[in-house]
């Protein structure tokens, strides 16, 4: 293993669009704080033939023998975050057993943060990971925090904090994923954050119908910029309860799934780029009408994830986010699309020293909480010895 003092870990992030598996080695530096180095970044492609079985589980009732699917996904995430970390760990010219742990968040299929037992289910399967690999894993990180009566989500919170707060002015962090998110840093130290609702769910769900499969998204925002943003039916989109309610909250493809982008498909008489322009415009106004729900003002915006490659996208958002300056993450040194994988590596490192790695003021919950399941690995006894010296 690399230096008990400046271990590497290696997060692993498959988010909602279920495209892609993406991996981050970091290194800790005990006498530094908890912002690691980035060390290398990896995307990798979800195996083809999983991507359909991903957004049909992850889709209420739409397979007829879900438990099966299910258990069978499970394996075969498994395999595949186990063939990606393998992958990263070659490219970046490091053996397994440099690795300290590893972080795997999993493929959410399933999260109901309501009701009286809320629940969430990230699948990919742990104890596969650690057999091909011989890395201790850490995974399930929602559930502990949902158990102390928190959403479970966002977690990355807790790792902005340490990637991006600064006492220079408020800063807030938006990842626009499957879902968008939102952490907001106030240079008094405050931290809190929500999920804000569509991110780039619904736009790849209008572009996947309209090219018939062909296009899993609106390259650069390319056909959305050639639109007309149809009013009416942008109203009825932000009329979704999910867009006023107040945080704490948690969303998925439950709520911003199919049924959204068929209304948006089956609205009369607009044209395809008059849909896409809608499905942008959407995400953009309902990131823009969170800000009542943050603590002051931010100066500067600092956006991840895939939508931070969305052209069009980032040009609206610059538009209805001014004066604020908004920049892709990249700008403070973390690359847009690494920031997530960056920081399941920082929450498993919260998890192995036993400090907490949920924010309650964040989720909700009655407590702050240290999350995620250990499953271990070959180098769980050495890992052992050498965690004491890990602790700050
Ligand atoms: N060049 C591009 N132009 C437009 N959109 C892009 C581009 N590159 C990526 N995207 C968008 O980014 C998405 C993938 O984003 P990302 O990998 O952050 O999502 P995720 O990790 O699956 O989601 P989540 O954060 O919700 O878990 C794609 O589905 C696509 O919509
Ligand atoms: C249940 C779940 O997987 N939620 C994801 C999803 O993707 C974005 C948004 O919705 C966020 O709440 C969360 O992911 C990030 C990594 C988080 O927990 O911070």
């Amino acid at each position: 293993m690399s230096p008990a003092d400046t271990p590497l870990l290696l997060g692993i992030m498959s988010g909602t669009s279920g495209d892609g598996i993406d991996v981050a080695i970091v290194r800790f530096d005990r006498h530094a704080d908890n912002k690691p180095e980035l060390i290398r970044f990896s995307e990798l492609p979800m195996p083809a033939q999983l991507r359909e079985p991903i957004l049909r589980l992850a889709s209420p009732g739409e397979d007829a023998n879900e438990i099966d699917s299910m258990g069978l996904l499970d394996r075969q995430l498994g395999e595949a975050y186990a063939e990606a970390a393998l992958t990263a760990i070659k490219l970046a010219g490091l053996e397994p057993a440099d690795i300290a742990a590893i972080g795997c968040h999993g493929q959410t299929i399933r999260h109901r943060p309501e009701g009286e037992y809320p629940f969430t289910l990230q699948i990919g399967c742990a104890a596969t990971l650690a057999e091909r690999t011989g890395i201790t894993i850490v995974s399930d990180f929602r559930s502990r925090d949902m158990a102390a009566g928190g959403e479970g989500a966002p977690l990355v919170p807790f790792a902005h904090q340490s990637l991006f707060g600064t006492t220079d002015g408020n800063v807030v962090v938006l990842n626009i994923g499957g879902i968008a998110n939102i952490t907001w840093l106030g240079a008094d130290g405050s931290v809190t954050g929500f999920d804000t609702g569509p991110g780039n769910m619904v736009m790849d769900g209008v572009m996947l119908a309209i090219t018939a499969g062909r296009n899993h998204y609106d390259q650069n925002g390319e056909l959305a910029a050639g639109g007309i943003v149809c009013a009416p039916l942008l109203n009825k989109l932000m009329a979704h309860p999910y867009i006023s309610r107040k945080p704490p909250k948690s969303t998925g493809r439950e709520a911003f799934g199919d049924e959204i982008v068929q209304r948006i498909l089956t609205w009369p008489e607009i044209t395809d780029a008059d849909k896409m322009a809608t499905a942008c415009r959407f995400t953009v106004e309902s990131i823009a009408k969170s800000c009542r729900f943050l603590p002051g003002t931010p100066q500067r915006w600092l956006i991840c994830g895939g939508g931070a490659r969305n052209h069009h996208l980032m040009q609206q958002l610059t538009q209805v986010l001014a004066p604020a300056e908004v920049l892709p993450s990249d700008a403070a040194g973390i690359p847009a699309q690494a920031v997530e994988a960056a920081s399941f590596a920082m929450l498993a490192r919260a998890t192995l020293t036993g400090e907490y790695n949920t924010l309650s003021a964040v989720t909700g919950a009655s407590h702050d909480v240290c999350g995620g399941e250990i499953t271990p690995g070959d180098n769980w006894t050495t890992l052992l010895q050498e965690l004491p010296r890990w602790i700050r």
